[in-house]
């Protein structure tokens, strides 16, 4: 069999695994076999959440999964901590996958293994890659932006920026100071740059801080990083970025829409990688709706809220009057489920809806959708900008402070709401967002981006349509292979 054969390995997290089944969705529609890795306890979500057949049915598309080290959680239906999964991962996850790959490429079951594709935080791929020969092309989940803030992360630690020294770091005006020495980013304050910047050495995120600083140091040993971007998009930071790696990198987003595009991919549209059951009821609900009426609530799969801060945003949202529809995850509220106000769920019967995790692609494609309010997540960020839909920004964590910020001040896209929420100010923003001028703007701006997302992606000349091919026969695909044509 001289089919190519791809293993992917995402991060163990819904944000990673996502953009990486897309990925090789992408790859499988150019004839390669696909082997997608989750850890066993995303395989029995995903199982869960799609039923026990969900994963079955395509010919040269399997699942396998590998253990995560972790021990047996007490709730399935959340997201794993962080920091504990960064650790165990790089513990834990070597050797499973080591003998992962050499039983698949000693199967005659299956074509020979032609590549690695893994996430750029999975880096023991590294060590199995060199061991076994096998090429390893890298997966960078998040922005160019981002990636642009998190390679400054070693000469942060260097110049004594980060870990804080102290609490009072974090309130003495001390993350406003400009950072002038990273050019694509002028302007930029160390508050913008990836949260772990705000570590202190006793909690659980200088473990995230320590764990970047060294997959960043092997980043440059792939042969290749794709990124979810265009180029358009992030000129200046993907031209920065080119002279930091000596390995090329592939802009080749928005996945979705490159997907879409092609017609051989209805056959994998069933595969889905949704961790929480998808409720389709709210795109019934949307199509009662008038065009642009509604904002759209969705904080991700790792955002945790306390229920201080959801009465908040419930309140600002009702006092709009406006529609919305808030998808509150089933692990939103921190240690505890959300307990929303009764006079709350009274006041928004009629134009409020709530729900439990949806499927996101569609409801931000839908007509009646006006705004967005994100934590600003790379996938709900780029996917607004991609369906043309403007953001009101609510940065959590990791590198949604950076993609805030792009959004606020190079794109045109995004306002930020301030981490210390309150009701006024959200019915304030989303005002502003959904009928005021400053939110028209934004309409305008993301229609524009839209455009050129678009664009991107079309064939012949579109540059992720280019530089998807260039990917796959430059780097992917081993000499002599057969490689189906795109249509
Ligand atoms: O109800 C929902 C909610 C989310 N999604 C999808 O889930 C993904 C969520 O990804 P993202 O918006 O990036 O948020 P997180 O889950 O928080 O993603 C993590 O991973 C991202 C990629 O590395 C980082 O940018 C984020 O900061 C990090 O928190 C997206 O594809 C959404 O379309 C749904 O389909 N339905």
């Amino acid at each position: 069999m001289n089919q190519p054969h791809a293993v992917c390995i995402p991060f163990p997290a819904q944000g990673h695994i996502n953009p990486m089944l897309k990925l090789a969705k992408l790859l499988h529609v150019r004839g390669f076999h696909i082997t997608f890795v989750n850890t066993e306890f995303n395989h029995r979500r995903l199982l869960k959440s799609r039923g026990p057949n969900a994963l079955d049915g395509l010919s040269s598309f399997s699942f396998e999964s590998i253990p995560d080290g972790l021990p047996h959680p007490s709730r399935e239906d959340a997201t794993q901590d962080i920091p504990s999964l960064c650790e165990a991962c790089k513990k834990s996850c070597l050797v499973p996958f080591k003998d992962l790959v050499t039983r698949l490429n000693d199967s005659s079951n299956f074509p020979s293994i032609t590549c690695i594709v893994s996430d750029a935080g999975m880096s023991f791929t590294h060590q199995v890659s060199e061991e076994l020969g096998i090429p390893n092309v890298g997966f960078w989940t998040c922005s160019g932006g981002a990636l642009l803030a998190y390679i400054q992360y070693p000469k942060l630690v260097l110049e004594g920026y980060t870990p804080l020294k102290d609490e009072s770091y974090l309130t003495n005006g001390y993350l406003d100071t400009i950072i002038d020495w990273i050019p694509g980013m002028e302007g930029i304050r160390l508050k913008n740059l990836p949260s772990f910047i705000r570590a202190k050495v006793d909690e659980p995120n200088y473990i995230v801080l320590k764990f970047i600083v060294e997959e960043m140091d092997k980043i440059h040993k792939f042969s290749a990083l794709i990124l979810n971007t265009f180029d358009t998009l992030e000129s200046d930071v993907m031209k920065q970025i080119a002279t930091k790696f000596p390995a090329v990198s592939y802009t080749i987003g928005p996945f979705h829409s490159l997907l879409d595009n092609l017609t051989q991919y209805n056959d994998l549209k069933s595969i889905r990688s949704n961790l929480w059951k998808e409720d389709t009821h709210c795109l019934e609900w949307l199509d009662t709706k008038q065009l642009n009426s509604v904002v759209y609530v969705n904080f991700g799969s790792i955002t945790v809220l306390s229920n201080d801060q959801l009465v908040e945003f419930a309140w600002g949202l009702a006092n709009t009057k406006m529609n919305f529809l808030w998808i509150v995850r089933s692990d939103l509220v921190m240690g505890d489920s959300a307990i929303f106000p009764h006079e709350f769920l009274a006041e928004i019967k009629e134009r409020g809806l709530l729900g439990g995790w949806c499927p996101q692609e569609q409801v931000l494609s839908h007509p009646s959708i006006g705004g967005f309010l994100t934590h600003c997540g790379w996938n709900s960020t780029f996917e607004s900008i991609s369906y043309g839909v403007p953001m009101l920004c609510w940065p959590f964590f990791a590198d949604q402070q950076t993609n805030s910020w792009f959004n606020c001040n190079r794109w045109g896209v995004g306002m930020e709401i301030d981490s210390n929420v309150k009701r006024e100010v959200i019915e304030e923003l989303v005002r502003e967002l959904m009928i005021g001028e400053k939110g028209k703007e934004m309409k305008e701006n993301a229609l524009k981006w839209k455009k050129l997302a678009e664009e991107a992606v079309t064939s012949p000349n579109g540059s992720s349509y280019m530089n998807f091919d260039k990917l796959v026969r430059e780097v992917l695909l081993p000499k002599g292979s057969s490689l189906l044509p795109v249509d």
